[in-house]
This record gives C-alpha cells, sequence and structure tokens, in this order.
C-alpha cells in the first residue's frame, strides 16, 4: 500500500516533524504562468469551466514550490451558477449577480443542476492523474452562509449587510435558501470526492460578521450538516471548515462541527487555539498573508513562531485567509523552504 500522504494523516490526528504546507488562493494572480493562462480564456467562468485550462492553473503552484496539496482550481460561486442565478466577474471588480432582493426570488431559484458542473468533475479527473504522489488533493464549496450572502447582495460588500438584513426580515425564507445550499454542497462535494480529491475544505469566508445565535443557525449548524453529508457518502473522506472570524467559538465548533481539520484566520493566536482544542483536531494556519508580502525579518519572525507554536500538534501550514496577488515569488519560495527547514 503506499505511504499515506503528510497532509491526510495530519487530517487523520498525526502530527508530523514537518508540518505539510499548502495555501489558500495558491493559484492565481501574484504567478507570471496563472496570468499568462488567464488572459487565454474570454472570463474568469469560462476559464473555471474549461478543464484543460483549469486543470493547468490547479498544477501551476504544485510545480514550482513542490505544496504538500493542490486545491482544485475554481470558484465558490459556481453553485450559484448552477442554480440559474447567472454570475460573471468584472476585472478588478470582482463578482456580479443579480441580487436577491425578494422571498419570492428564492422560491423562482432553479434546481441545483450538477450537470451543468460537470467541467468541474473532468478537471479534477485530469489532474488527479498528473499530481506527484505524496500531493494531497482538496476540493471545496463554499459555506452556505457566504454564498447566500453573495447571493443576496449581488456582489462583494464589507459587511455583508444585505443578508444580514434579509435574514432577519425573512428568517423562514432565508432558511430555505440555506437549506437548499446545503444540499447542494453536499451533492457537490460527493461529486468532487467520486471524481477523484480525497480532502474538501468549506470556506465560510464571511461567519465573522454574524452574531451568536445567527452564526450558530446560517453558519455552524449547515456546515455540521454538510460534513455529516459528505461523510455518510464518503467514509474515507477528510474535511477541513475554514470559518473566518470564528474567533471565541473555535473550541466550540471544533466540538461540534465534526470535521477533520479546522482553518485559523489571521487573526487568531495559535497558543491560543493549541490549548483550547482537542490534541487529536488537525490545526491549519495561519501565517498572515500581509507578512508574505512584506518578507524581510518579519518574515521569518512570523513563520517560526507559528511552526513553533503548532509543534507537537498535527498542523498544515498555511495562510490565514487567501495569498494576495502583489506577493512576490521569492518569498513564497522561502516560506516553504523555512517551513522545510532547509534555512538559509
Ligand atoms: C469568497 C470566495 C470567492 N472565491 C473563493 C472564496 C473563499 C476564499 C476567500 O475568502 O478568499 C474561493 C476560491 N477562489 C478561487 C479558488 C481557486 C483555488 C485556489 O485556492 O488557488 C478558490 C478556493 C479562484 C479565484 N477566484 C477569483 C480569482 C481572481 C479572478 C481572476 O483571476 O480573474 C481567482 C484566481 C475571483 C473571486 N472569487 C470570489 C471573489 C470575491 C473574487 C474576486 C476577488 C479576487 O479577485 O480575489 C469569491
Amino acid at each position: 500500500m503506499a505511504e499515506e500522504k503528510a497532509l491526510i494523516s495530519v487530517l487523520r490526528g498525526k502530527a508530523q516533524d514537518v508540518p505539510p504546507i499548502w495555501l489558500m488562493r495558491q493559484a492565481g494572480r501574484y504567478l507570471p504562468e496563472y496570468r499568462d493562462l488567464r488572459a487565454t480564456a474570454k472570463n474568469f467562468l469560462d476559464f473555471c469551466y474549461s478543464p484543460p485550462k483549469a486543470a493547468e492553473a490547479t498544477l501551476q503552484p504544485i510545480r514550482r514550490f513542490a505544496f504538500d496539496a493542490a486545491i482544485l482550481f475554481s470558484d465558490i460561486l459556481v453553485v450559484p451558477d448552477a442554480m440559474g442565478q447567472e454570475v460573471s466577474f468584472e476585472s478588478g471588480a470582482g463578482p456580479r449577480l443579480k441580487p436577491i432582493e425578494t422571498p419570492d426570488e428564492i422560491e423562482r431559484l432553479g434546481a441545483f443542476s450538477i450537470e451543468k458542473l460537470s467541467p468541474v468533475f473532468e478537471t479534477i479527473d485530469r489532474v488527479k492523474g498528473a499530481l506527484p504522489s505524496g500531493v494531497a488533493f482538496i476540493g471545496f464549496c463554499g459555506a452556505p452562509w457566504t454564498v447566500a450572502s453573495y447571493m443576496i447582495a449581488g456582489c462583494g460588500t464589507p459587511d455583508q449587510a444585505p443578508a444580514r438584513l434579509f435574514a432577519f426580515h425573512h428568517p423562514e425564507s432565508f432558511a430555505k435558501l440555506i437549506d437548499r445550499l446545503v444540499e447542494a454542497s453536499i451533492d457537490y462535494l460527493a461529486g468532487q470526492l467520486d471524481a477523484g480529491v480525497e480532502v474538501v475544505q468549506v470556506f465560510d469566508s464571511w461567519a465573522g460578521v454574524l452574531p451568536a445565535q445567527e452564526f450558530h443557525r446560517w453558519s455552524a449548524e449547515p456546515i455540521r450538516r454538510i460534513v455529516a453529508g459528505v461523510k455518510a457518502r464518503h467514509p474515507q473522506a477528510t474535511v477541513i471548515a475554514f470559518v473566518r472570524g470564528a474567533d471565541a467559538r473555535l473550541p466550540r465548533l471544533a466540538q461540534t462541527l465534526g470535521a477533520d481539520g479546522y482553518g485559523l484566520d489571521t487573526a487568531l493566536d495559535p497558543t491560543w487555539a493549541v490549548a483550547e482544542t482537542a490534541p487529536n483536531v488537525a490545526l491549519q494556519g495561519n501565517l498572515d498573508p500581509l507578512a508574505l508580502v512584506a518578507g524581510g525579518p518579519a518574515l521569518n519572525r512570523e513563520i517560526d513562531f507559528i511552526v513553533d507554536a503548532f509543534k507537537g500538534r498535527p498542523h498544515i501550514f498555511n495562510l490565514g485567509h487567501g495569498i494576495l496577488p502583489q506577493t512576490p515569488i521569492e518569498h513564497v519560495e522561502r516560506l516553504v523552504a523555512r517551513v522545510r527547514r532547509e534555512r538559509a
């Protein structure tokens, strides 16, 4: 039997001497080869739905940095796209959808068409044959709250106020949208696992804006249902929950969501997270993406602090949020070398 991949071992609760490393949004605009490839597609979603291009974008950061995991190149907003709420991306301005303003519009959303996402599964099939042994393959989806927040607002907002207001005004209708996203996410992640990913990560990038009861209802509980639904269909699969802004709610999440690993955002203190969660729970994170932009002694100091804070604990080295487009490539190279202790 092939040796267990380091990232999978960590998710199964086994600490490694050297933590496996990958970076959220590791495929993207900080890479010149990504920018060249991206220029060959007429828009971002076409790019996501082109298996040869999406497979190449998935593999680019693996070739360059030999990360311990590849993450499928796609986007969380393909799910609303597959529900008939058309999505487009304007360059420099982020995603655009037709906003949902009334409960009626939730009733009128189409059924989730998993067939529409068949190019994603074909991308997975292409990548899995091309990955070096030892490199784990991660699929993903957005958590229902984060995806719903874009579906309601129709674009990115600083505080997700449109979705928060909609949920206060129309809780029953909002619950229907969340339920539909839970079901779609389970089908979608199970489809990704059928196609060949080994790990799935659920991104709740906007959980941190919710007050306690809303957080429980719209962020935590839907993620718990997704984890249970995925594991019912794929008992071997491992799941990472990235609940950005979980803050003091992390220990309770780690007891209740049922995931194998928890992503920590930049603001969480690793020493506290290690002390407040069970020792077999894997933790992922949480270098400040701006430290990676800054480089210099600050970067070394931050890397060493994180590696040391998680020592002896199942830990996946990662950023606390996505890599920024202005990140110098040499800083990423230095990060990987330093985490692997090839200290230059
Ligand atoms: C909220 C969210 C989205 N998408 C995603 C999230 C959750 C993680 C997070 O909080 O960063 C997740 C995502 N988006 C993308 C990936 C691909 C895989 C990877 O991590 O490398 C992943 C995992 C590609 C992408 N998704 C997007 C790009 C840039 C578009 C381009 O190249 O033209 C990429 C590479 C576009 C996107 N997609 C989204 C926004 C708000 C934007 C615009 C902002 C931006 O440009 O970064 C929605």
